[in-house]
């Protein structure tokens, strides 16, 4: 894990604009985030991956996710990367790519359990700080659960994106062809309460715009999204050429 003293150094250098997205899984977190950065020409930072990431680790070593002691003995040796480019998305633990691998349900199902261990999340956070800080972008779009409240709660730019829990199940259900829509509904509404005993991210804390997505196609979405990133910056947001 990242040395707490990489911190101080990462944070001295030019800081990116920070994006900060929160919302439940299945609201549109991560494929929106991209989309926003590929047409700001920002960086994209997922940050359920490193705890996906650290759940696949946790299930490749036998480890019992429900043992907090055993989930930190497995955090104290993550050897974990992720590329911010969101037009080339991959993660990597050690010289394994699990980029699919950590999409499974298996992970899925497992991940919360190594998500309420509190000094995970403070390592995990600090390493999120440092990724952002060290990135070399002019501006990053980092989405989770508490971006907006606890990673990044003074970030410009403060979104939590929503939709009403049937929508999220269905777009969910839409891509996971290996369970059928019920388990996939099921286990997507266990996930939320199980993660929402942790950090609050279905309500908006002071300050944050909300997105709710239920109604709006993908396109609208996006376009919502920069439409906050617009007042809360003040200017315009003109991206890459090719961000379209
Ligand atoms: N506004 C929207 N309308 C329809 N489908 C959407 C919308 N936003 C996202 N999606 C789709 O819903 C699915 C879940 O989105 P995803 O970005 O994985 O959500 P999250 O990261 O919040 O779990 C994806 O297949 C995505 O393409
Ligand atoms: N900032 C974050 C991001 C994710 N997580 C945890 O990581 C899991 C996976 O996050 P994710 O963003 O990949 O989940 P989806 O909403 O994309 O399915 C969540 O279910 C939470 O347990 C968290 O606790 N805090």
């Amino acid at each position: 894990m990242t040395d707490p003293n990489d911190v101080a150094a990462a944070s001295a250098s030019s800081a990116p604009v920070l994006v900060a997205i929160d919302g439940p899984a299945g609201s549109g977190k991560s494929s929106v985030s991209k989309q926003v950065a590929r047409r700001l020409d920002y960086g994209y930072l997922d940050t359920g991956a490193a705890y996906r990431a650290l759940a696949w680790l946790a299930l490749e070593r036998g480890v019992d996710t429900a043992d907090e002691q055993a989930v930190r003995g497995v955090a104290d040796d993550f050897d974990y990367a992720i590329s911010l480019d969101p037009g080339d998305y991959w993660v990597r633990v050690g010289v394994t790519d699990v980029t699919d691998a950590i999409r499974e349900p298996r992970v899925t199902d497992a991940v919360s359990g190594v998500a309420r261990v509190r000094p995970v999340r403070e390592s995990v956070n600090r390493l999120f700080r440092v990724l952002v800080a060290e990135s070399g972008r002019r501006g990053v779009v980092v989405e989770g659960r508490d971006i907006t409240t606890v990673v990044a709660p003074d970030a410009p730019v403060r979104v939590l994106l929503t939709a009403a829990p049937e929508v999220r199940a269905a777009r969910r259900s839409r891509e996971i062809t290996t369970q059928d829509a019920a388990a996939v509904a099921d286990a997507l509404h266990r996930r939320d309460a199980a993660d929402s005993t942790v950090v609050d991210f279905l309500t908006a804390a002071d300050g944050v715009s909300v997105v709710d997505s239920t109604d709006l196609d993908f396109e609208r979405t996006v376009e919502a999204v920069i439409d906050v990133v617009t007042v809360s910056l003040g200017t315009p947001q003109t991206g890459a050429p090719d961000g379209r």
